[in-house]
């Protein structure tokens, strides 16, 4: 008990870190370390990931039940009953006494008595009153209704709305909330599948092959990926299906030049390697030096020794690389909107006006390193957002100014299980809710001149 008392609080101060100073989940929840028992680690993870994700919804309850305005209420007593209801609304294993009874107790500690009289008014008042709740009427006012109820800025419905529609958004939103499974990689160039597969189902470790890609795996029941053997000995990489699919789409082959020009923490670079058989070079750059040992860390793990890594602005040209690459990957850095079932605080870090910046970066991005790519050679450009702006529209763009490129047919490259319309125009839009991966844009181009 008094271990979970301490999880309850952990889990406080890293939703403070999260909402306050823009700190990411994931790798709060990495940082943890051996501190906490499995069964604690995977209850804070549900706690903290909840509360992030349906913070609107919660904010909206909270805003109907209290009569201090939610901006108001000091951040701690804020964010302790933001976990209170959460642990009531999606926590069938909390009962709703042990919820009340373990927020009051954290705002004795971060409040005061008139704190704590308020935490225990609202969350027993949400408690008797849960099913008179209303919410903004959806035949009224969609944008709103989808916004609150689904927990995400109004912003992003909208323009969500205007690209695919109402009941396409509803579904993605919906979708955009769920647990993801943990899908790994595995590296070929150090073990196979049936081997990985039976030493992690021998640790107890539930395994499901992946959808699409012949080297995922889906694991369920896993007690902190970082601590297994598997991981130490560099036989797997954590990367979701949709990621590996735009290397699948780059179609790297041994002995070529290869340019990841966005490539930081190295999840692609790696798996470019891989595919390479660890065979030719592949030239790894990020904007941000800090994490070029992200890649040079993982690619050592991996048994990887073909990548050079850079620090370099991708939107600045560098005339030595001028047609020399074979392939050039542009994952570009975008608004992330994908993979928000993983990283469910990006919908409260952006805002509206990021959107024009980040098409701009983009654009900027795509127009120097396409310079890179030879006579005959590949252009893979990739973003984790279903934003049309920053995926297809954007490429139609560049292509309208750059006639010595073109779309090709993806058709060859991909499982026919995922087999779009779109592939044999040459780019491939993934949604959660349709594909049951993350959200993600694949274009290929060559350059023709
Ligand atoms: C989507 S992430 C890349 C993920 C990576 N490809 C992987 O699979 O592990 C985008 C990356 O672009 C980097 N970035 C942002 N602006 C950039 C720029 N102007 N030039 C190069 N890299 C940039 C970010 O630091 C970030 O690491």
């Amino acid at each position: 008990m008094e271990k979970e008392a301490n999880a309850r609080e952990e889990s406080l101060k890293m939703l403070i870190k999260i909402f306050n100073e823009g700190s990411y989940s994931n790798i709060l929840m990495k940082n943890l370390g051996q501190k906490f028992t499995p069964l604690n680690r995977a209850f804070m993870t549900e706690l903290i990931y909840g509360t992030v994700k349906w913070k609107l919804r919660i904010d909206y309850i909270i805003s109907r039940l209290s009569s201090i305005k939610v901006d108001k209420i000091a951040r701690p007593i804020l964010n302790i009953l933001r976990m209170g209801i959460y642990q009531i609304d999606f926590m069938d294993k909390v009962p709703n006494p042990a919820a009340v009874d373990e927020c009051v107790k954290l705002s004795k500690k971060y409040g005061n008595a008139g704190s704590v009289k308020f935490v225990n008014a609202i969350l027993r008042n949400y408690i008797r009153n849960h099913d008179s709740l209303v919410f903004p009427d959806k035949t009224k006012d969609r944008a709103k209704y989808l916004s609150v109820f689904y927990s995400y800025p109004e912003w992003i419905v909208k323009r969500l709305i205007c690209e695919l529609g109402d009941e396409f958004t509803e579904a993605f939103l919906r979708s955009s909330n769920d647990v993801p499974p943990l899908t790994i990689r595995i590296n070929r160039l150090k073990t196979g599948k049936q081997r990985l597969i039976e030493s992690l189902t021998g640790k107890g470790i539930e395994v499901r092959e992946g959808k699409y890609v012949d080297d995922a795996i889906n694991l369920k029941n896993v007690p902190g990926i970082g601590n297994l053997d598997e991981f130490k000995k560099g036989f797997l990489t954590v990367q979701d299906e949709s990621s590996m699919l735009a290397v699948k789409v780059l179609d790297p082959k041994e002995n070529e030049f290869i340019m990841d020009v966005c490539a930081a923490p190295g999840t692609k670079t790696t798996y470019i390697a891989e595919l390479m058989n660890n065979k030719g070079k592949i030239y790894s750059a990020d904007l941000k030096g800090n994490k070029l040992s992200l890649i040079e860390e993982n690619a050592k793990r991996l048994g990887i020794g073909i990548i050079e890594t850079h620090t370099k602005d991708a939107a600045e040209y560098d005339l030595k690389y001028e047609k020399k690459a074979d392939r050039v990957l542009i994952d570009a850095p975008c608004s992330g909107f994908g993979i928000m079932r993983k990283k469910p605080e990006i919908r409260w870090n952006r805002e509206n006006d990021d959107i024009d910046s980040i098409k701009n970066v983009q654009m900027s991005i795509i127009k120097t390193c396409s310079k890179y790519v030879k006579q005959g050679g590949i252009l893979v450009y990739s973003t984790c957002t279903v934003l049309r702006e920053e995926n297809i529209e954007l490429i139609n763009l560049f292509l309208k100014e750059n006639r010595d490129f073109k779309l090709i047919s993806i058709c060859d490259v991909l499982p026919e299980n995922l087999m779009k319309e779109s592939c044999k125009d040459g780019y491939i839009e993934l949604y959660p809710n349709i594909d049951d991966i993350d959200g993600f844009f694949i274009a290929k181009l060559q350059r023709v001149d």
